[in-house]
């Protein structure tokens, strides 16, 4: 049997980090929203007792680092799987950009593999799964629009924010997370209004969105690589209505409401910039799969 997934990318609206924990991780407090830019997983039933990974991107692995590999793994183990499965993985969200294509890789197997071997586990039971992965994992598997707090796995839905345009800009650098969260330097940080955001969505607030988006590892990431200050900068002077980084970068993204500024936006930033998308929001949890 064949099964095909949706893996769509996540955007940061506002990312806080309230501290650091003992084991490790930082205790977050951030908004998700799905868009539609999604990479395609495709399932295929193996008989023998195997996990093949197959991709035609250079800096996918294919191997148990890829987290697709580790959320069957993981199902095989704790449900005592005996099939295999083939997982073809066709990249659509850039590599190490902020977007969470991995983690969106690995909650599209988890719920692929739910159906594709029988096994029957509510969605909830998928994100708790999906949180021994990464913490971006649990999200991932709702999809959605919703408020994570612990280490990221945590989630409580909220509504959809209203539908805009979002221009993405990555620059051709990859930012590793663990990286940009220890460079983070927490006396420091000047914590966006998470709540204010939760409302403004809420109420549909388009311009409120626009001025409450906030991301404290911005400046981190900014520090690390100015070509995501200049991204922002040039996003801004071409008019998208808010421009912020996604999670950990360096992924850009701007707001913009009017198809035809949404152009000029996307043209402008293709002067520079090679990997630029231009998606709506979709942060509806009924539109997944
Ligand atoms: C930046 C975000 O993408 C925002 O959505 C997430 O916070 C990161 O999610 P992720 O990529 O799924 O992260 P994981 O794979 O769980 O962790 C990667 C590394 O990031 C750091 N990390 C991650 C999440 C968190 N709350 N605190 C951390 O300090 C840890 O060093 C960890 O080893
Ligand atoms: N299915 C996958 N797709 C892409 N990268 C993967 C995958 N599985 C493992 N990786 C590894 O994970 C690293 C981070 O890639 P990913 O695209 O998930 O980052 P990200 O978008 O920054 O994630 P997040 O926003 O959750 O921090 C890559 O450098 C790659 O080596």
């Amino acid at each position: 049997m064949r099964l095909l997934v949706k893996a769509p990318a996540k955007i940061n609206l506002s990312l806080d980090v309230l501290h650091k924990r003992p084991d490790g991780f930082h205790e977050v407090k951030m908004i998700m929203t799905t868009i539609d830019l999604a990479d395609r997983i495709e399932l295929f039933e193996l008989e023998s007792d195997t996990i093949k990974i197959l991709s035609h991107n250079r800096f996918v692995p294919d191997d148990n680092r890829n987290l697709a590999y580790q959320a069957a793994s993981l199902l095989k183990r704790r449900y005592g799987i005996k099939k295999g499965v083939e997982i073809t993985i066709t990249k659509t969200i850039p590599v190490a950009a902020g977007l969470a294509g991995g983690s969106s890789d690995a909650a599209a197997t988890l719920r692929g593999l739910n159906k594709l071997w029988g096994i029957g586990l509510t969605v909830d039971e998928l994100a708790d799964i999906g949180s021994e992965i990464g913490s971006d994992v649990a999200f991932c598997v709702y999809g959605g629009t919703a408020i994570s707090t612990g280490r990221g796995e945590q989630i409580e839905h909220i509504s959809a924010p209203p539908h805009c345009w979002v221009v993405l800009a990555k620059p051709s650098i990859g930012v590793s997370t663990a990286d940009v969260y220890r460079n983070l330097k927490l006396e420091n940080i000047t914590h966006p209004d998470v709540s204010g955001m939760v409302q403004a969505i809420e109420n549909k607030d388009y311009p409120g969105i626009c001025s409450l988006v906030g991301n404290v590892l911005e400046d981190v990431t900014l520090k690390l690589y100015p070509e995501v200050a200049h991204i922002k900068e040039q996003m801004k002077r071409f008019g998208a209505d808010a421009v912020l980084m996604s999670g950990s970068g360096p992924t850009v993204f701007g707001l913009v409401q009017h198809e035809s500024r949404m152009q000029r936006v996307y043209n402008g930033l293709r002067g520079f910039c090679d990997q630029v998308y231009a998606v709506r929001m979709m942060g509806d949890r009924n539109q997944l799969d």
